[in-house]
């Protein structure tokens, strides 16, 4: 049974795979699920029942359908036609919840006020509607992603500092090996297909399928070092095996959402043995390794939080689940919808490739500081990828603990609020007319305070994406590598895989060699 067809998030334990891993990548990156773990503060109001007024006492228009799914997979279609049909701030339900969504960048500002509250029980707290059960809280319930409040915060300040700017630009030239053998290797990829025997002839393989191990290994050598030789990741690669199984059941099994289901001695119940001991003995004695190698990693020196009484073990292993594991789609997504765009517009990617000519590939400074550039037109073109393919089209939401007047209505406090990403990256008052077409020189005729509110990429709050330093350039840096080497173009019409989580794309791209000497 399809997810598209199933009554609720864990009613279905037949998902197929793809669905299952993808859901996997909810990136739990974005992830949420907190409130259900043992949190006190579980005040929803928004049920069903509930309705929301202005101070005439008129109603928030509702959409009465279910949301859970299709807002993921025809996200667009739906926000679509619910801006129309009922204007821009709505609520639709969510199972039994009442959600409320946002797509107006003034009232986005509202939401996020004081969401990380300096009084603790003023905190937004993440939503009880995605809660995914016991046996996801087994493995990642101690995830920065998963906690809010106090302890979000506290284990922020401990992973923060390994992931600022200047620790992105210092992995670039460590990644840049890999994309140069990934480069290399594509054509070979089983699922591409040659045009031709000659390596001179183009091959095409679908855009996701090219991305979609590459960011992996690049996050894994951000964090493990030098250390990460071939038998370290070889050992990785195991557990990410692994992991991709514990996290289809996290998703796909109602049984094990159950806390009975943990006595019972099912493979999903090895599987989730097998990857928290084999990962945190990992982690143990990578870090060891590396420090008797002297090597100051990432994780050497997240390490230290722990033994400094900062953030636990479980901690320390979880938040790093989320930061390698679960984070693969979401960021081999982005790529492949920014190599389908440098392919659909060639003259953008004639232009963009006269620009990366001047750049020498073999100075790690160039190609730092040219990923780096928030001015050139490689970035310009990112920006735009970014602003048209958000990677969730209703993002997850966040539940107010303090009751609210946004739009002109009183939200009262409990009450679950999403963000219509598409919605608010294209606004017409902030983005203009065009607001929908592909047009990279508007993010110079735009300054970023302008759109604050209304550019959805790595979240509009006040807690973002731990990873939005190194997302961008390991973004850039595959199209950095491709517009050197080959010519794209996108083959077939752009539609989305709706069986995934995340905005995939479907189409596949054609790559062209522009020389021979790079295969040699
Ligand atoms: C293009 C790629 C990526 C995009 C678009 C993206 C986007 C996001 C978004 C929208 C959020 C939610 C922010 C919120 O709560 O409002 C998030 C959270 C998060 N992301 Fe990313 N992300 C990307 C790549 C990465 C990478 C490479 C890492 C690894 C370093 C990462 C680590 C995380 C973590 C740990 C969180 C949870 C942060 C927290 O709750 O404190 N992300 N990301």
């Amino acid at each position: 049974m399809s997810f598209l067809n199933s009554s609720s998030l864990t009613s279905s334990i037949t998902l197929p795979t793809s669905v299952q891993n993808n859901w996997a990548a909810v990136g739990l990156a974005f992830l949420s699920a907190g409130a259900v773990f043992g949190v006190s503060r579980t005040f929803i109001s928004s049920s069903r029942s509930t309705y929301i007024i202005n101070s005439s006492g008129e109603r928030l228009p509702h959409a009465d359908e279910d949301t859970r799914f299709s807002r993921f997979s025809h996200g667009k279609e739906l926000g679509d036609r619910l801006v129309k049909e009922l204007g821009p701030i709505y609520t639709f339900q969510s199972g039994t919840l009442r959600e409320l969504v946002l797509t107006q960048p003034e009232d986005i500002k509202v939401y996020y006020r004081d969401a990380l509250g300096k009084d603790e029980s003023k905190a937004h707290i993440k939503s009880l509607a995605i809660s995914f059960g016991d046996y996801m809280r087994r493995f990642l319930s101690q995830s920065v992603g998963f906690k809010f409040g106090n302890d979000w915060k506290r284990i922020r300040d401990a992973v923060d500092p390994h992931f600022i700017r200047k620790m992105a630009l210092d992995a670039v030239p460590n990644m840049k090996i890999d994309y140069d053998s990934w480069m290399k290797a594509l054509r070979g990829n089983a699922a591409a297909v040659a045009k031709g025997s000659s390596p001179n002839d183009p091959f095409e393989i679908e855009a996701v399928a090219a991305t979609k191990e590459l960011p992996f290994k690049a996050i894994a050598k951000s964090i493990y070092g030098e250390t990460l030789n071939d038998k370290w990741y070889e050992r990785l690669w195991e557990l990410h095996m692994i992991h991709e199984r514990v996290m289809a059941n996290a998703i796909g099994n109602k049984n094990a959402t159950k806390a009975w289901y943990r006595f019972f001695p099912t493979q999903a119940n090895k599987d989730l043995r097998a990857f928290k001991n084999g990962y945190k003995a990992f982690n143990f004695e990578i870090v060891a390794e590396s420090e008797k190698l002297g090597y100051d990693t990432v994780a050497v020196r997240m390490y230290g939080s722990v033994a400094d009484g900062l953030i636990s073990e479980d901690e320390f292993n979880q938040t790093l689940d989320e930061i390698l594991f679960a984070n693969i789609d979401v960021t081999s997504v982005a790529q492949a919808w920014f190599l389908l765009d440098i392919g659909k517009y060639p003259d953008i990617q004639e232009r963009l490739r006269a620009e990366v000519a001047s750049v020498d590939e073999y100075d790690p400074k160039a190609v730092a500081d040219y990923l780096s550039s928030t001015t050139n037109l490689m970035h310009l073109v990112h920006s735009e990828s970014a602003r048209l393919h958000p990677i969730l089209w209703y993002n997850i939401p966040e539940v107010i603990s303090v009751e609210k007047n946004i739009g002109g209505y009183h939200i009262p406090r409990g009450t679950s609020v999403c963000i219509s990403t598409y919605h608010v990256n294209t606004n017409p008052a902030i983005w203009g007319s065009d607001s929908t077409s592909f047009r990279p020189e508007r993010f110079k005729e735009i300054s970023s305070s302008q759109y604050r509110h209304a550019f959805w990429r790595y979240g509009l709050g006040p807690r973002q994406c731990l990873g939005k330093n190194f997302a961008p350039l390991i973004v850039k840096l595959v199209a950095l590598k491709v517009l050197k080497t080959h010519r794209i173009e996108t083959v077939t019409d752009v539609d989305f895989d709706r069986m995934q989580f995340t905005v995939t794309p479907k189409a596949a791209l054609r790559f062209t060699p522009l020389r021979m000497s790079f295969l040699s």
